[in-house]
């Protein structure tokens, strides 16, 4: 198919135009840095693509040479803003691009050497894309579908000029950089059409990926302990309560805090705070990993457990008890002693009906406080 080169430029402009400005416009939202870097670096594609188109009039220091080492930069911005984006320093060594693409200047004649130049020019860019593009590690699960994008397509672009950098030094190859003359020129231009849209939209959902990913733990999470508020324990929950069975049957276990009022009236808020954080903590030490704990709100917790049994809860609670009943004595003297008192419900058979035993669990703790607290009571699932 024919087409006019610079017609393609002039797309190419837009297209990075629209991408840098639609990346900034990322940026006022997401207010992640990277987006700043690769918004950057499109505007470098149109400043140097707008300049390519000089070329044609006879401007070959600025449109060819200036122009492609605006290219170079612009993929150094990428790299740059995926380093930020993956936590990543991005070593020293990158630096000595400047002066080897300066020592190219020198070679500003028109013949043989516009091959060596586009040869190296094109070997900083490829070597820049794929370094970014190896940045993005791929752990399974964690990734979302624009990072896998994101790497793929900026390997891909990498491997392009790797590939049109052999090219330029093939002898034989028709190559003419002030005309556009050439079959590697032409499908370069195409190809960055693609590349513009494909990377601009990977950047933005890899992005967005991960705003989404912190927005929902900031929704799901208790700020104060970490542990899962109550919105993340019922979405949650029903995972675990679907796997129970009378072999290996569940529990839910509410614990509320003793006295905990008095606490806080003797000792201030924080001395509260703290208690609520130390329980969380024991949590975290004494129940196994796939258990899921959450504070429902105040001093109430939740934790809900899989394969237990009766007995493994009251030592469960035992434990905690003892463990949280010692660091509340020890740090904070109060006329009534802060301790826990745990309501727990087991679970034999898979239910979703969560709100039913959350008020087991409830009429479990209540039981607890009645009998003089610090306790444990657990009712039986019928
Ligand atoms: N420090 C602190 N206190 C909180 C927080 N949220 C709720 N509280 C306090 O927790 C206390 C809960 O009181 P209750 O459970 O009704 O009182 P209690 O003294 O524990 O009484 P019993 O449970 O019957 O032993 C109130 O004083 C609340 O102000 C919090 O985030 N931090």
């Amino acid at each position: 198919m024919a087409f006019d080169p610079r017609t393609i430029l002039t797309i190419n402009v837009a297209l990075a135009l629209a991408a840098a400005l639609y990346l900034l416009l990322e940026w006022r939202s997401a207010r992640e840095r990277a987006l700043v870097y690769w918004s950057a670096g499109f505007l470098l594609v149109v400043i140097g693509s707008s300049l390519s188109l000089l070329r044609s009039y006879g401007f070959y220091f600025i449109g060819v040479w200036f122009a492609n080492g605006l290219l170079v930069l612009a993929h150094a911005c990428f790299m740059l803003g995926v380093a930020r984006f993956v936590n990543h320093a991005p070593s020293r060594l990158w630096w000595l691009l400047v002066p080897a693409w300066c020592a190219l200047l020198p070679l500003a004649d028109w013949t043989l050497s516009s091959r060596l130049y586009m040869a190296v020019n094109s070997l900083f860019v490829g070597a820049l894309a794929i370094h970014a593009g190896q940045l993005l590690k791929l752990e399974p699960g964690a990734a979302s579908l624009g990072t896998r994008q994101l790497h793929y397509v900026l390997l891909a672009h990498g491997l392009f000029y790797l590939v049109k950098a052999a090219y330029a030094l093939a002898p034989g190859t028709l190559l003419d950089l002030s005309l556009y003359q050439g079959l590697m020129i032409r499908v370069s231009l195409i190809e960055g059409v693609m590349a513009i849209l494909l990377i601009a939209l990977s950047m933005t959902g890899t992005v967005r990926y991960r705003r989404e990913r912190q927005i929902t733990r900031l929704a799901e999470r208790d700020p104060l302990t970490s542990l899962y508020n109550r919105r993340g324990f019922q979405a949650r929950a029903p995972f675990l309560l679907a796997d129970a069975h009378p072999s290996r049957p569940g529990a839910l276990l509410l614990i509320d805090i003793d006295n905990f009022k008095l606490m806080n009236d003797m000792h201030g808020h924080a001395a509260g705070d703290h208690m609520l954080v130390s329980l969380s903590d024991l949590a975290r030490q004494l129940l196994p990993g796939d258990a899921l704990k959450a504070r429902l709100g105040g001093d109430e917790f939740a934790l809900l457990l899989k394969d237990t049994s009766a007995s493994a809860i009251q030592e469960l609670s035992d434990e905690l008890r003892r463990a949280f009943n010692a660091l509340a004595a020890e740090a904070y003297a109060t006329p009534k002693p802060v301790t826990l008192s745990l309501g727990a419900t087991l679970i034999d058979t898979p239910t979703q009906d969560l709100s039913s035993l959350l008020g087991q669990g409830d009429q479990a703790l209540y039981e607890a406080k009645r009998d003089g607290r610090d306790q444990l009571k657990i009712l039986s699932h019928a």
